[in-house]
């Protein structure tokens, strides 16, 4: 078990898990808001479009009432001109007819029938003043053929309308529109004879028009207009607004510069946020439409603009953050147990391929791995087990072989004996053991009589196993533990344990090479090998190895030479 690697993993896996559901959770909340202020803008589009449409919609009205009002008999007896008590009576009727237009139109300021005549003199009017009818005596009718709207409507066809453009009344006298913005909407009049007669003309009031809009929208917008050409009429600051009759020029354009778009005839509506233009838009959400207003034989319209406070468009997504947080945390607690409990599950089988493999190399042990599986674990679990057993197969093969070569450093190729090595290793341990044991053992020195004639006659091949026969007879005739070794060529060495009488030993070594003296059948030939046995005891005769097989050699040596001298019996062989 490597906790590192696990809290490693677990980590890791946790940080994801955050980190996606933070990411989604961010991802929710800014899309969210991205929508509440683009469907802000849209409803601000649709608002504003409302009061275009709603300002038109009275511009008409006034236009239609224009048309009906000239249409009236009374009209065409005052255009014409009548004798003086008829005329007094149809301009009274027709006062009548203006006042209940009046009383029905509170944003109507005035109407008025304006002669074409005497440079445009009134003829009737009706004023409205402080919310009631006021007729205008005749000796207070003025000349307005000077003014626009009175010339212009006369050159518009017949049955037509004029509209002029928004502006502040300065007509004087004219008791409620006076210092009022609003517009003039007109239709010529035609004399019998075909000449022009004057015309009829409504005087709207803007600014009731746009207060009763405004009461419709909801509080926190606020409403901007401009007319063709920029300037502002509708303002949350008044002092903005006619700035061209005070001499000045306060331009839409100039406080909200893309609506320059508008004016220039390139688009028909513009939307922007803080959110997506924080530069042009700061901390609000804003939409302007440029429409045509009325139905005037002038291509006029207006812009108007709706602004609302970004944050109160964004206030509707402070919940939906809250609850993403939650969630986001939520999600967060599960990221970080699933990625406990999957870190643990990843890594159970690898712990058990990382204990294998440390245990291996010291156990040998092949323990189970979680080969079955069918993933990179499972593959790497064989190849890991697939190793050990070769592993495990090598060094068996590497053990054999040392077992083999340490038996072929320590024992005689062709008899199967200890060699000389192995038998000083034990003559050494005998030593020791007997030192501290004060322990005696003998060692015997063996060489045949007269080898070299079996091979000469019989060959190399008889002679080895002549040599085989010997060492068996040897090995048998001693106890198991004692030791017989071939020193090579034709001498042998034996390490006998246990304490001797010389009279003993004299025996035994009489005992050993009678037995090695009795004949063999050798590849069909009956055979015979004499040997000298020579001994050495310790402690008596050294206390060393060396010496002790030296001793021997030379017992052995002695013993030879006696038997080359005829004499067979009671050798002395140490
Ligand atoms: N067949 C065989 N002969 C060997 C082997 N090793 C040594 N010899 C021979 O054994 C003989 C041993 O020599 P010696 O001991 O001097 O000969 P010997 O005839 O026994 O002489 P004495 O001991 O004096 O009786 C030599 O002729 C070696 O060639 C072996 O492994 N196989």
């Amino acid at each position: 078990m490597r906790p590192g690697l696990l809290v490693k993993l677990a980590l890791l896996l946790a940080i994801f898990g955050i980190l996606a559901s933070g990411i989604t959770g961010y991802y929710a909340y800014t899309v969210n808001r991205a929508m509440l202020v683009s469907a802000a803008q849209s409803d601000l589009i649709t608002a504003a479009r409302g009061v275009n449409r709603r300002l038109s919609q009275s511009v008409e009205e006034a236009a239609d009432d224009a048309l009906l009002l000239s249409r009236l008999v009374d009209v065409e007896r005052v255009i014409n001109g009548q004798q003086a008590q008829r005329l007094r009576i149809a301009k009274q009727e027709l006062a009548q007819a203006f006042a209940s237009m009046l009383a029905l139109h509170p944003e109507y300021l005035q109407v008025r029938l304006i002669g074409a005549a005497n440079n445009g003199l009134e003829l009737v009017r009706v004023d409205s003043q402080g919310g009631l009818t006021l007729r205008v005596d005749d000796k207070d009718l003025q000349e307005k053929g000077h003014f626009p709207y009175v010339f212009e409507t006369l050159l518009v066809p017949a049955g037509q309308i004029y509209q002029s453009s928004i502006a502040v009344n300065h007509e004087r006298a004219a008791h409620d529109a006076e210092g009022r913005p609003g517009l003039m909407v007109a239709t010529p009049l035609s004399r019998r004879d075909g000449r022009p007669g004057g015309l009829l003309v409504i005087n709207l009031d803007l600014t009731r028009l746009l207060s009763q809009l405004q009461l419709d929208l909801p509080k926190d917008y606020q409403l901007y207009m401009a007319n063709r050409w920029g300037d502002f009429l509708v303002h949350p600051d008044p002092t903005q607004t006619f700035g061209f009759d005070k001499g000045r020029r306060i331009l839409m354009q100039d406080s909200f510069a893309p609506t320059h778009l508008l004016f220039e005839r390139k688009a028909g509506s513009l939307a922007l946020s803080g959110l997506a233009q924080p530069e042009q838009s700061a901390g609000k959400v804003m939409a302007f439409v440029r429409l045509p207003i009325g139905r005037g034989s002038r291509d006029d319209f207006v812009v108007t603009g709706l602004v609302q406070p970004l944050d109160s468009v964004l206030a509707l997504a402070a919940p939906l953050g809250q609850r993403i947080i939650h969630m986001v945390l939520a999600f967060s607690v599960i990221a970080i147990l699933l990625a406990v409990v999957f870190a643990r599950a990843m890594l159970r089988p690898i712990n058990t391929l990382a204990q294998a493999a440390c245990s291996f190399p010291d156990t040998r042990q092949q323990v189970a791995l979680p080969v079955e599986r069918n993933d990179e674990i499972g593959v790497l679990a064989r190849n890991f087990d697939r190793m050990q057993r070769q592993i495990n197969s090598h060094m068996a093969s590497l053990y054999d072989s040392q077992r083999e070569l340490s038996y072929l450093a320590h024992h005689d190729s062709l008899t199967g004996l200890a060699n000389r090595a192995l038998f000083f290793q034990q003559l050494e341990k005998m030593l020791a053991l007997s030192q501290r044991s004060g322990a005696q053992f003998a060692v015997l020195f063996v060489d045949l009589d007269h080898f070299k004639q079996i091979n000469d006659q019989h060959g190399h091949a008889v002679g080895d196993q002549v040599l085989q026969v010997v060492a068996r007879r040897l090995q048998h005739a001693v106890r198991g533990s004692d030791m017989v070794a071939r020193m090579g060529g034709d001498e042998y060495l034996i390490l006998l344990q246990g304490s001797f009488s010389t009279d003993a030993l004299s025996e035994l070594l009489d005992k050993l090479a009678l037995i090695i003296s009795e004949p063999m059948i050798v590849e069909d030939k009956r055979l015979e090998v004499g040997a000298s046995i020579g001994y050495s005891l310790y402690p008596r005769d050294g206390t060393s190895a060396e010496q002790l097989v030296n001793q021997a050699d030379h017992a052995m040596y002695h013993v030879k030479a006696i038997q080359r001298d005829g004499h067979t019996r009671q050798l002395p062989y140490s």
